[in-house]
């Protein structure tokens, strides 16, 4: 029998068992041989490229966040919440095989989300789909951890290890060390240790924010959700009674740092209805590529008022860096 096959005759098994006290024991132990056989499927398979498939998603939307997390945490739960897309939830663990994508609307932006097959220990080294995981995750924007509240820390420090020995780095801002190979001049702009330098030249390294979400306090006491909540960088929700879903979403919001611009037409008042969305960072150019592909080369200047200029309005040129929230008008030639 192949592993499709045990797979199906263990899910109508399950399917046909009642649940109680009395059929507890033996339902566990069918979820945990599903999980097994499961587990398997994620193995990469020896016939196919050593390197095994990965999960190409396009990148959509106006920023990306991946959930990463051990199996059955409530990674597809909270995506099936969040976004019109329905991934499948089970009580049984690797239950996603595979990358799903949803979006999240909030604020007039389009925010991708990626639930992910559970990662576990070992994940880096390429156990399960560890390693396409992993590789996923260094493409977004923001990383959500997320926990089972009902487990203890180490899960936490787990991941956090598997994550670091890829060279993902989180919640840690990128060591300010100017370094160029060719010349091999060198010029600390700030104080660093010899691991962040090592990582500059290395320079494989991805800084990232990541925010922790306890998911489940529906399961545990007030004092320890209490607890919980109050570590840094982290968000204490419970998908199955849909606890503390819009906080998370402002945290999340925040960790985005995404840009809001907003356009006005001469004599007219700005359009704060319809911002433009843009990463941090991002100048006056990528301001009319979002308007119109053919702007920027009948760009002539453009009038800002906010904080990223001086003077409001200010004069500016294509390449000046725009603020969150700035006010935008753009002359022809
Ligand atoms: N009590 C409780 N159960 C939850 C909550 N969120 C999800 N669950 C349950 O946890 C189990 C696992 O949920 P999933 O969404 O499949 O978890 P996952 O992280 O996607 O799991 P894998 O894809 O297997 O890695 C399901 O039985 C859910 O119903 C919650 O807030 N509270
Ligand atoms: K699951
Ligand atoms: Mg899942």
């Amino acid at each position: 029998m192949g592993i499709l096959e045990k797979i199906s005759e263990i899910e109508k098994e399950i399917a046909r068992t009642q649940k109680n006290k009395a059929t507890e024991y033996h339902l566990g132990l069918l979820k945990a041989k599903l999980a097994k056989y499961r587990a398997q499927l994620l193995e990469p398979s020896k016939s196919a490229s050593s390197k095994g498939e990965g999960f190409d998603v396009m990148k959509s939307g106006d920023a990306r966040v991946a959930l990463i997390g051990f199996p059955s945490v409530g990674k597809s739960t909270f995506l099936s919440l969040m976004t019109s897309t329905a991934s499948e939830a089970g009580s049984y663990e690797f239950t996603t095989l595979t990358c799903i994508p949803g979006v999240i609307e909030y604020k007039g932006a389009n925010i991708q989300l990626l639930d992910l097959p559970g990662i576990i220990e070992g994940a880096a080294q390429g156990k399960g789909r560890g390693r396409q995981v992993i590789a996923v995750a260094r493409t977004a924007d923001v990383v959500i951890m997320m926990l089972d509240a009902t487990k203890g820390e180490v899960q936490r420090s787990l991941l956090e290890k598997e994550l670091e020995s890829v060279g993902i780095c989180l919640n840690k801002h990128k060591p300010n060390i100017y370094f160029k190979p060719k010349k091999g001049e060198v010029l600390f702009r700030e104080d660093c240790s010899p691991d962040e330098f090592i990582d500059v030249i290395v320079g494989n390294r991805v800084y990232m924010p990541c925010l922790y979400v306890y998911n489940k306090i529906d399961q545990i006491s007030m004092e320890e959700v209490d607890c919980l909540a109050r570590k840094p960088n982290s968000v204490v929700i419970s998908c199955g009674m849909k606890l503390n879903l819009d906080y998370l979403l402002e945290m999340l919001w925040e960790y985005l740092a995404l840009t809001c611009i907003y356009t006005k037409k001469r004599g007219q008042r700005p359009e704060f209805t319809d911002a433009i969305i843009l990463r941090k960072g991002a100048s006056v150019e990528h301001v009319c590529h979002r308007i119109h592909r053919s702007l920027a080369s009948q760009f002539k200047y453009a009038l800002v008022w906010g904080t990223s200029t001086k003077y409001s309005p200010q004069r500016v040129g294509l390449t000046h860096t725009m603020e969150h929230e700035d006010v935008i008008q753009i002359v022809k030639k």
